[in-house]
């Protein structure tokens, strides 16, 4: 018998359920403002043949949603040539006991980091993007993220039309498809070209990993809302000038000063922390202003999912 819970990703599927998830990394989100977040940047050790190793501690202080939580994560690129394919990035997430710090849980984390994920661009969406149009969905990138993107936006705000490009295309043609068929509309499509993608969108979520800037300014509709997912030090989706013209926003200072120098260096001006913007700190973009969401994840929207897992498993037999 372990001494503590082991909770799998197939567990962690059966949980999850959108609304709950949103909620739990809202409540992340507004820490970062509230003095309710403990947690340092992201500790990444870079393997041989450029692999990495990532680690990411944190303690969330709230009623609902808090824990001392601890992931380990790592990215081996090559996995997806692998037959059959793994995932890129594999996670587990420690949970600890708040007044002990002892281990209670060890829980696999893919699942948990593909949904804590999209749901935080939800939530950015949500209060970056208030009260403006979400007729159009623009997805770049038919991978893990770009996959999970199309579900949750779909389920939580209905746009009219989503549309999916990715470099290799029949991803993008396969993913439209399986989505129409599973939530059974038709509003998924694919597009060839990056432009044609990313047209009049109302909301653009970049997850390509690219080398080259796919997303240039001029392809990108005013008072548009990105969501820029993508973690890569040597380049970004976007170009440097849609960073100049956009009102820039982050999920933690730290995590900018440790990992986004690159983009500053664009002459990017970061404005707040999604959390300043529910805390009621800073102004959400008005009407007209263009608005990215540089993703980077953090430690506590790990803990506030790590809790809700455990606390699912307790009861949802
Ligand atoms: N902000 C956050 O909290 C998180 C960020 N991430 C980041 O999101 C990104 C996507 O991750 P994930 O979906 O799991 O990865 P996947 O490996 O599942 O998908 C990668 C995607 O990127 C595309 N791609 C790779 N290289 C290029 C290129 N040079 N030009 C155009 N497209 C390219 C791939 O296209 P193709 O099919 O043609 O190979 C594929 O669509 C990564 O940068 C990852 O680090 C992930 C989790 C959390
Ligand atoms: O989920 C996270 O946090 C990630 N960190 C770095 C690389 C991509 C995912």
């Amino acid at each position: 018998m372990l001494p503590y819970k082991f909770i799998s990703e197939s567990r962690v599927g059966e949980l999850l359920e959108w609304e709950p998830v949103v909620d739990a990394v809202e409540h992340a989100l507004k820490s970062v403002s509230t003095g309710c977040a403990f947690q340092s940047p992201r500790v990444k050790i870079v393997l041989p043949e450029s692999n990495l190793l990532y680690s990411t501690p944190g303690y969330l202080k709230d009623d609902k949603y808090g824990a001392l939580a601890s992931r380990v994560m790592t990215k081996f690129p090559s996995n997806r040539r692998l037959q059959p394919p793994r995932s890129a990035l594999n996670a587990n997430i420690s949970l600890m006991d708040e007044s002990t710090g002892v281990v209670k849980a060890i829980i696999q984390g893919n699942e948990l980091t593909d949904w804590r994920t999209a749901a935080v661009s939800v939530v950015a969406t949500k209060h970056l993007h208030k009260e403006k149009p979400k007729e159009i969905l623009a997805i770049i990138g038919a991978g893990i993220q770009g996959r999970i993107h199309a579900i949750a936006f779909q389920t939580c705000f209905k746009f009219r039309e989503v549309r999916i490009w990715n470099r290799t295309g029949k991803r993008a043609v396969d993913l439209a498809r399986k989505l129409n068929h599973e939530l059974k509309t038709d509003a998924f499509v694919s597009c060839e070209t990056v432009s044609d993608c990313v047209k009049n969108a109302d909301v653009i979520v970049t997850a390509a990993m690219a080398k080259e800037m796919l997303v240039k300014h001029e392809m990108v509709k005013k008072g548009a809302h990105i969501n820029a997912i993508s973690v890569n030090p040597s380049g970004t989706d976007l170009d440097e000038e849609t960073y100049r013209i956009s009102k820039v926003f982050c999920d933690h200072w730290t995590g900018v000063e440790h990992e986004l120098q690159h983009i500053i260096a664009f002459g990017a001006k970061f404005v707040g922390q999604v959390g300043d913007v529910i805390a009621g700190s800073v102004q959400a973009p008005g009407a007209g202003e263009t608005s990215i969401f540089q993703s980077l994840g953090m430690a506590v929207e790990d803990c506030a999912l790590a809790r809700l897992i455990y606390d699912l498993d307790q009861i949802v037999k």
